[in-house]
């Protein structure tokens, strides 16, 4: 599907291509990742998806329903976590799930069960009678997750659900979802800018970048495009010397962030440059460095993909 915003008007009329030709097929029960930087155009391609946004062309199609042409049988289908939850910041967290519930056409005591439910499940009872509003963001970002759970939706559509969210938070939320797998099939299709979370929680993901699909695989078929090498960070403490040979010759292959420098290579060659690094002048200008296994990070840098956008 396409999808392009304008904006500005007259001279200063400009277009964006937000998605662009992209096409994916997400299987049922399984956790589909879009991983990529900000502006990649993941958000627009999952509000597409829940029926807010139309497509300017394309076709979407969730369990069996067209979605263009039926955008309100959406939420029958699927249960959304977007990024901001101001419908809800007035309401107590226990009256946020309890309404969604209701809203999502559960009886009075069946979305009672439920929210109490839930709120024992992520450990939110201490919150319960709490505002959203007045919570802190990785607080109030497990009570809107919270929310999409009531239900039972067989489709989970997760935009960064774990952001701001502390290690117990974020072990509670894939816990949460493992559970709905198991008991039920459910399918779950997660947008992250997080790479470690993409290679720990995901069967398969699409890295987006600039609007457009440019790999989709499970995280380890990604990661066989760069196997065997690896990659070493240097972060300088100013800037870089590159009046010294060595570290001329490697400006041309680091990708560059702020101060840092990653270099893919082999693992014999790494070592090589390390020795060579640490033990002649350049090592008086790092501040650091370090060698790692490839990540879904490198394999998005080999892809093309930009360097800042992504979490390590
Ligand atoms: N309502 C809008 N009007 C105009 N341009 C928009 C609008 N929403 C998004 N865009 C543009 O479309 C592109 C894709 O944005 P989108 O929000 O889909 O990216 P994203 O991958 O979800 O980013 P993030 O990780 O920051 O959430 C960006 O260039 C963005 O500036």
């Amino acid at each position: 599907m396409t999808k392009a915003y304008r904006t500005g008007r007259g001279a200063k009329a400009k277009t964006v291509l937000a998605n662009s030709d992209i096409s994916l097929e997400i299987r049922r029960g399984e956790v589909f990742g879009l991983l990529g930087p900000n502006g990649a155009g993941k958000s627009t391609l999952v509000r597409q998806l829940t029926g807010l946004l139309r497509p300017d062309r394309g076709r979407i199609e969730v369990l069996g329903h067209d979605i263009v042409r039926h955008p309100d049988r959406a939420s029958r289908l699927l249960a959304y976590l977007g990024q901001e939850s101001t419908a809800l910041d007035e309401l107590t967290v226990s009256l946020a799930v309890e309404t969604t519930a209701r809203l999502r056409g559960l009886s009075r005591p069946a979305a009672a069960a439920e929210r109490d439910a839930v709120l024992a499940e992520l450990a939110l009872e201490p919150l319960a009678h709490r505002p959203l509003a007045k919570l802190s963001g990785g607080q109030r970002r497990l009570a809107c997750f919270a929310t999409t759970l009531v239900g039972e939706r067989p489709l989970l559509v997760l935009d960064e659900p774990t952001t701001g969210m502390d290690p117990v938070a974020r072990r509670a939320v894939w816990a949460a979802v493992d559970r709905r797998r198991a008991a039920s099939g459910t399918t779950v299709l997660l947008v992250t800018h997080n790479v470690i979370e993409a290679e720990t929680v995901l069967d398969r993901v699409a890295v987006v970048d600039e609007g457009r699909v440019i790999a989709c695989d499970t995280p380890g078929g990604l990661k066989a495009l760069v196997d065997g090498d690896v990659r070493l960070d240097l972060v300088w403490r100013e800037e870089p010397p590159l009046h010294l040979p060595l570290v001329a010759a490697l400006a041309p292959r680091a990708a560059v962030n702020g101060r840092r420098w990653t270099v893919r290579s082999s693992p014999d060659e790494a070592r090589d440059l390390v020795a060579q690094i640490t033990g002649g002048p350049a090592f008086a200008a790092l501040d650091d460095f370090s060698l790692a296994t490839p990540s879904l990070e490198d394999v998005y840098l080999l892809l093309g993909g930009r360097h800042e956008g992504l979490v390590k």
